[in-house]
């Protein structure tokens, strides 16, 4: 699939000369941020949380997971909440969590991956972040997740087929995000690099007109 198929987000080109190197400019994007948060979206699997953290240390800035304050505030785990109250139970308290973490910007905040699909959850991200989808094509994040058992929505006889049904459904709204970045299998950092070149280039483009 080509980039055009993902709508209007702006793609890094890690290709592109002085573009995903480890001299991008952190400092430009931390200071274009304000109060703002970098929201990584995307499929399980394309490394918001792993990404997410390392991205937060290049920018000097906190880091926060979505998944683990709903655990946190739940006093259980994402496995035990969708088993125990389901998924719709879990949905409300991810919108009511990522709500009030939006308010702590800046800052990083890996989302889970279903959350940017809640249309409330999107317009709240609109305002105060800035959200960026991490990319990853099916047998990558099939290989991805099939490392760990605990994700409940792939704990079916046909994970792949779960898989590829909630990309096909996903993949239109990650494209409403502000930036993509391919998650490619090379080292975190190298991504991180990739997310910050993109994240300076739509910054410059949008917030300096
Ligand atoms: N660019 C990458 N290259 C290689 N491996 C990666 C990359 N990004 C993530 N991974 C690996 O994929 C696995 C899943 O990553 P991670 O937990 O960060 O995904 P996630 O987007 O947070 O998933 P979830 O939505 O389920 O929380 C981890 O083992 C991680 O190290
Ligand atoms: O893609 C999803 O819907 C999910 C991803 C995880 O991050 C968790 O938020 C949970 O397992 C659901
Ligand atoms: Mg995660």
């Amino acid at each position: 699939m080509s980039d055009k198929d993902y709508g209007h987000a702006d793609v890094a080109d890690p290709g592109a000369s002085g573009r995903g190197s480890a001299h991008a400019d952190t400092d430009g994007v931390r200071d274009r941020l304000g109060a703002r948060t970098i929201v990584l979206v995307g499929m399980m699997g394309c490394g918001k949380s792993s990404v997410g953290r390392l991205l937060a240390a290049r920018l000097k800035l906190p880091f926060v997971d979505a998944d683990t304050e709903i655990e946190l505030a739940a006093n259980l785990t994402i496995q035990e909440i969708f088993a125990r109250h389901g998924e719709p139970y879990f949905r409300a308290g991810e919108h009511r969590v990522i709500a009030r973490l939006l308010g702590q910007g800046p800052q990083v905040l890996a989302t889970g991956g279903g959350a940017f699909m809640n249309p409330e959850t999107r317009k709240l991200i609109a305002e105060s972040g800035i959200s960026v989808w991490l990319k990853a094509d099916f047998e990558t994040l099939f290989e991805r997740v099939s490392r760990r058992a605990n994700r409940p929505l792939l704990q079916t006889p046909d994970p792949a087929g779960v898989l590829k049904r909630l990309m096909a459904l996903r993949d239109p709204v990650y494209a409403q995000a502000d930036v993509a970045v391919d998650s490619r299998n090379v080292p975190h950092e190298q991504v991180v690099s990739d997310v910050v070149s993109a994240l300076d280039a739509h910054m410059r483009k949008n917030d300096d007109e």
